[in-house]
């Protein structure tokens, strides 16, 4: 608990320091709004002048003057207004623009050790809080300190309006203590579930070949649909309960202002205020409590923002800022596991125990093992993408978190079994995404992964724009594009899982001597494998079963050993039979 507290804290500290980057933005915008706010006197003052001197000395020059001097004013208010409105777009914008990154790589980093809601929202909670600070309602804050004084002025003109404006305003906020304690639930509930629903038509969408081609459509609509009629029905409640606290605000303020001038009427006839007096105390009234009316408006907003804010922090403090590491040159090819055990994100049992090899420079080991043994979950270890729970993972002598990740993941190459490609060309994605590709090394990497010819058959070679999927590439191409993204800078260690599942011969031969271009520039190669094929080139073999060591050692010995372990237990299993 105290843990966890401490966390979030810190959370907070780093959201407020960056919030803290626009505070002469703020200290502009409270400059602004004290002018404002006087000004918004201007208004009452007009009609107690209107009132009480105008057509008391039935003067239309001084009506002229007045009017014209109201309308200068009523001018700059709104050139002040509009100002605020623009500071706070912007303080909004620095806010999200200084956050996006460490968001962003929050998420990430969040993401591959847990599967938590704060990693999955973060760019939106982010955004909400932009939004928040760059509409009308957070000017409230600025504006909201003024109540008391035109509410004292109120109480200038006389006591008992003031009283009645005092007793009011009191009232609304109550009802506004009222509305946030009955609208946050089914506020936040209404977003969890619209932002299931989102997430579930993203998923369907994704995935419109399966779904499509296996008549799944309807279900997939009913499946959906359920989430989203839940949705819907929790944003109707939340609707209703912020709406009726609305309503119930704005009829009691518009009530407010016909009672003060009910009271003003009633205070003139008994010769105790003036005719003015009894109009401006009313406008009064209005300007004092409309930031309250704005708040109750718009408070799903303010709740969502809110949440936004706990969530951010939330998820800054559970993927803390890295500290820089001291850059390590560029590692050989010693790749050395010891004692390795990995729980992958939100799962609790360990489904890699206690593993240890070494891999040598030049040379290739394959891991094998039948599905669910653990290969995947080696190969994300080795990449540094799942951290160890127990044991290490030495490249070159230094264990992987002494990389800093983006450096580590250009020393090593990884194609994933289930390949994914970027929105982009094919030299963008070969490049790894980098901003300007540097086209030797594209064409070198593909040339290695024998991809460049078949690149450069398609008709805009290198520049053929690609989506997530693949888009126009068959699923060897995108393998073999893929393999040429792994290859791509010259990494040290080349990490293949599956390469071949989806390789004809021609794209198994150019694997393969993709592996022995490695081995012989020194550098080292792991396969996960169930095709034969596939472990070819491989000097070592590691079989894993269940997630343990079954068997590590030079290949060939490691087969014999299989084949005689097979051949023992078909021949103990006969003997069983003869008994
Ligand atoms: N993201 C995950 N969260 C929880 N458990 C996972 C996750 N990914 C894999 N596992 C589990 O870890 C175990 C090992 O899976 P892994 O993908 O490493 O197997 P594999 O040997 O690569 O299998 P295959 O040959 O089918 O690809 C399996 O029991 C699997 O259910």
């Amino acid at each position: 608990m105290v843990t966890a507290y401490q966390n979030s804290a810190e959370g907070y500290a780093e959201l407020a320091a960056a919030r803290r980057q626009s505070r002469s933005l703020y200290w502009a915008v409270g400059l602004f709004s004290v002018f404002s706010n006087m000004l918004m006197l201007t208004g009452p003052l007009y009609m107690l002048q209107v009132y009480d001197r105008v057509l008391g000395s039935r003067s239309v020059e001084t009506l002229v003057a007045l009017s014209i001097l109201v309308a200068f004013l009523y001018g700059i208010m709104g050139l002040l207004d509009f100002a605020r409105g623009r500071v706070m777009a912007r303080v909004g914008a620095r806010l999200q623009a200084t956050l996006d990154r460490r968001v962003f790589e929050a998420m990430l980093r969040r993401s591959a050790v847990s599967n938590d809601s704060v990693a999955q929202t973060g760019l939106q909670d982010l955004e909400a809080v932009q939004r928040l600070i760059a509409s009308p309602v957070l000017l409230v804050i600025f504006d909201l300190p003024w109540t008391p004084f035109f509410l004292v002025g109120i109480t200038l003109f006389h006591p008992y309006l003031g009283m009645l404006a005092v007793g009011g305003g009191t009232l609304l906020v109550l009802i506004t203590v009222l509305n946030q304690i009955y609208s946050r639930k089914p506020v936040l509930q209404a977003n969890i579930s619209s932002h299931r629903a989102g997430l579930m038509a993203e998923e369907i969408r994704t995935e419109a070949e399966t779904i499509q081609s296996m008549g799944m459509r309807s279900a997939a609509f009913t499946r959906w649909k359920k989430t989203r009629d839940n949705s819907l029905a929790e944003t109707v409640v939340a609707s209703d309960v912020g709406g009726s606290f609305s309503s119930l605000t704005k009829t009691l303020r518009m009530f407010l202002q016909s009672a003060m001038l009910g009271l003003g009427a009633y205070l003139v006839l008994q010769g105790m205020a003036t005719g003015g007096v009894m109009i401006a105390s009313s406008i009064l009234l209005s300007r004092a409590l409309a930031p309250i009316e704005l708040l109750v408006g718009q408070w799903p907003q303010v709740q969502r923002a809110h949440k936004g804010w706990q969530h951010l922090s939330d998820l800054l403090a559970k993927a803390p800022e890295e500290t820089r590491k001291t850059a390590l040159p560029k590692p050989k090819a010693r790749l050395e596991v010891s004692g390795l055990t990995v729980v992958p994100p939100g799962d609790t049992r360990a489904k890699l125990k206690t593993v240890s090899f070494k891999v040598e420079p030049g040379q290739a080991l394959g891991v094998i093992g039948p599905s669910g043994s653990g290969k995947t979950t080696l190969a994300r270890a080795l990449t540094g993408f799942w951290r160890p729970a127990g044991g290490v993972v030495r490249l070159d002598g230094a264990a992987l978190d002494q990389y800093a990740p983006d450096v580590l993941g250009q020393h090593i190459g990884y194609l994933p079994q289930r390949v994914q490609l970027f929105d982009g060309t094919i030299a963008e994605n070969i490049a790894r995404l980098a901003p300007e590709p540097d086209s030797a090394k594209v064409v070198e990497a593909a040339k290695k992964a024998a991809a460049h010819d078949l690149i450069v058959s398609l008709p805009d070679g290198y520049d053929t724009r690609i989506t997530a999927g693949g888009g126009r590439l068959s699923g060897g191409q995108m393998q073999r594009v893929a393999l040429a993204r792994a290859l791509y800078d010259d990494p040290v260690l080349l990490i293949l899982d599956e390469p071949n599942s989806n390789l004809d011969n021609e794209g198994s031969l150019a694997l393969n001597n993709a592996i022995k271009g490695m081995k012989a520039a020194g550098k080292s190669v792991l396969i996960m494998a169930h095709r034969p094929s596939a472990i070819q080139e491989c000097d070592l073999l590691l079989v894993l079963d269940d997630g343990h060591r079954s068997a590590f050692g030079p290949k060939d010995q490691v087969l014999r050993e299989m084949v005689a372990n097979h051949q023992q237990l078909l021949k103990s299993s006969g003997m069983g039979g003869m008994r």
